[in-house]
Parts: structure tokens; C-alpha cells; sequence
């Protein structure tokens, strides 16, 4: 694997967050040069995470928070001589509605990431400032497959993280 390696990694029960995955995906792939691998949390080994130059990592909404998966997986990266210090970060998160976590949760993320003391990165576009989010159960959002706006949002922070870790590493 080389050194522009890219983990998009996230939790994800009814596929809203996978998509999103995906998207992200799609984005860094359109960054020659920047490789990716894509999974969920559950299948990430510590050797993939401490490989990775950069970490997209993406969780459903839960009760305004990251999901008890993502917060254990968090929890589990190598801290001791700080080893994830200038990687790259960026988040994604999926939740139901409107302004009831999804910010809070990608803060939340964010700021694990520096105790790490990652390198935050945002969105391609203005609306993804923060990262990625997508509504995924309210008014018109409320559809079977994850909307197009937000997929890319999601595609749109793979492409800027692909570009960052060419000019990084
Ligand atoms: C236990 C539980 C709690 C949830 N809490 C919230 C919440 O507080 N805010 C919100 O916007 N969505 C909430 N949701 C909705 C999910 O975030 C949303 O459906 C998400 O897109 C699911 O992602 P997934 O398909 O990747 O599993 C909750 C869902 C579950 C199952």
C-alpha cells in the first residue's frame, strides 16, 4: 500500500451511511495518485489504521451522538506516542432529521480526531464545510435510497482528502 493510502471506514445498520461510504469513495478516486480502501469499522485492523495517511470515518445519528460502534472504534486507535498525529481526517454522518445531531455528531468526531492530532479537513463545497451529512428520514428526504445532494457532499470530501494527501505526503 503506498503512502497516499486513504481508510474510509464507518458504521452503518440500514445502508443510509454505507452510501455515503461510497460516495466518498468515488471522490477520492477521481484524485489520480490517492488510493483508497473502504470498509466498515468492525473489519479495520490497528496495522490499517496506523498505515492510513488519511481516515474518513463516517457513523449514523444516534441519539445525537455517534453510535456506541463508532465511539469503541475510536476508542481503540493507538494512542501511546501518539501515532496518528499529522494523518488526515475528515467525518460523514448520516442521521434522520433536520438539526437533531447530525452537526453535533460530526463535531463530536472531529474533535477525537485532534486529541489525536489529526489534520481536519472539510468538504469540497460550502455546504459540506464540517464534512459530509446527509437527512435520510424526514419530509422529501425520506426516501429508500440516500439523496443525490448529499451523495455529492460525500463525493465531494473524497475528492478534497485525496487532493490534501497528495499535497501532504
Ligand atoms: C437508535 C437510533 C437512534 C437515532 N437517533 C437519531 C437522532 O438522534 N437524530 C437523528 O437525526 N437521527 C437519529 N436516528 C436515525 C439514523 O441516524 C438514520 O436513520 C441514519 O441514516 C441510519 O444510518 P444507517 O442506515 O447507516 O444505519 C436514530 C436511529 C436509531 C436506530
Amino acid at each position: 500500500q503506498s503512502e497516499r493510502n486513504i481508510l474510509i471506514t464507518y458504521h452503518s445498520e440500514s445502508g443510509k451511511t454505507q452510501a455515503m461510504a461510497e460516495a466518498v469513495a468515488k471522490g477520492v478516486a477521481e484524485v489520480k495518485g490517492a488510493d483508497f480502501v473502504l470498509k466498515p469499522i468492525a473489519e479495520v485492523s490497528e496495522h490499517e489504521i496506523l498505515q492510513a495517511s488519511a481516515i474518513i470515518l463516517g457513523s449514523p445519528v444516534y441519539n445525537a451522538n455517534m453510535t456506541p460502534e463508532v465511539q469503541a472504534f475510536i476508542n481503540s486507535w493507538p494512542f501511546e506516542g501518539r501515532p496518528l498525529k499529522n494523518k488526515i481526517g475528515a467525518v460523514f454522518v448520516t442521521g434522520g432529521g433536520f438539526s437533531i445531531g447530525e452537526e453535533a455528531v460530526m463535531f463530536s468526531m472531529i474533535r477525537s480526531m485532534m486529541i489525536h492530532g489529526m489534520i481536519i479537513v472539510g468538504g469540497e463545497e460550502l455546504e459540506a464545510a464540517f464534512g459530509a451529512s446527509a437527512i435520510t428520514g424526514e419530509g422529501e428526504f425520506a426516501e429508500k435510497e440516500v439523496q443525490e445532494i448529499f451523495l455529492k457532499k460525500a463525493e465531494g470530501l473524497g475528492k478534497r482528502v485525496g487532493e490534501m494527501v497528495l499535497k501532504f505526503y
